[in-house]
């Protein structure tokens, strides 16, 4: 990949570290919004506001994703590159489905670097219910795939997910911290075999094991 600054960018966010200081400006304005967005998304799952006020909260909602729309510019800033000049290296990470502040989609779920290990922490509300009050499967799948991939980034050759399977073994409970653990057992060739566990305290809710196989990122931009 060393022909690859494209390969390079991605590469060198293995070495991401979460960032010490709170952002600001637009960037925290975005994570405050998606932050309210979760709330709602929670709220929906269980509460009893009558059909106006809903109806109410519905219009403005409309009006305000037709104003953010307008002001789309269809870039995509998802390189190290591209995302240094909007204040953080790391912004490009705002955008995850799984750990982005700036998506309210995302748990979020809270990723750091321990020697070799990668920890993620989350506690999942009730919009991410599966079986009755506990965490859906697929996004068990979609936070293990996340700090996984994570692990095996930071090898320094990057891949994509090649196979994922899981064991579950407990349920995973909502409304408490649980604890991601993944690490890098081996590489060979472009395979890199990763493993990981989560835990609701002393539980082993699942286990994971992860064949990522490195990939010329350039290529997905084209
Ligand atoms: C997006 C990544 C971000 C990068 C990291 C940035 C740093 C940030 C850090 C962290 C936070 C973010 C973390 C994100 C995590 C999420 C990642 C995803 O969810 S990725 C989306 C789901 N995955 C796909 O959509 C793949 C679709 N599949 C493909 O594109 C290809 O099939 C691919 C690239 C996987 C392999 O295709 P070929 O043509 O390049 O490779 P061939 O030549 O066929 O095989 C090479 C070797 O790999 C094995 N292999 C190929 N496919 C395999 C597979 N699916 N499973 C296991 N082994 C496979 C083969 O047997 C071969 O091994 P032999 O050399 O013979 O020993």
């Amino acid at each position: 990949m060393s022909d690859d600054p494209f390969g390079q960018s991605i590469a060198s966010l293995a070495n991401w570290v979460p960032p010490d200081e709170p952002p600001t400006g637009q960037r925290a304005a975005l994570h405050r919004l998606a932050a309210a967005m979760r709330i709602v998304a929670e709220a929906l799952t269980d509460m009893q506001a009558d059909e106006a006020d809903l109806l109410a909260a519905a219009e403005a909602m409309e009006q305000f994703g037709a104003r953010l729309e307008a002001t789309r510019t269809g870039h995509r800033p998802w390189g190290f590159a591209e995302s240094a000049p909007a204040g953080d290296a790391r912004a490009m990470f705002d955008r995850s489905p799984v750990i982005g502040l700036g998506n309210p989609v995302a748990p979020p779920l809270r990723m750091e670097i321990d020697g070799d290990r990668i920890v993620g922490r989350a506690t999942f509300g009730a919009q991410y219910e599966g079986p009755p009050g506990h965490v859906h499967g697929g996004i068990i799948a979609a936070a293990f795939d996340e700090v996984l991939g994570m692990a095996q980034a930071r090898t320094g050759r990057p891949g994509m997910t090649g196979t994922l399977t899981i064991r579950y073994r407990r349920p995973t409970p909502l409304h408490t911290e649980v604890v991601f653990e993944a690490r890098v057992d081996r590489v060979e060739g472009r395979k890199i075999f990763a493993a990981g566990t989560l835990h609701a305290g002393e539980t082993l809710c699942a286990e994971a094991e992860g064949i990522f196989i490195s990939v010329d990122f350039s290529r997905l931009t084209r």
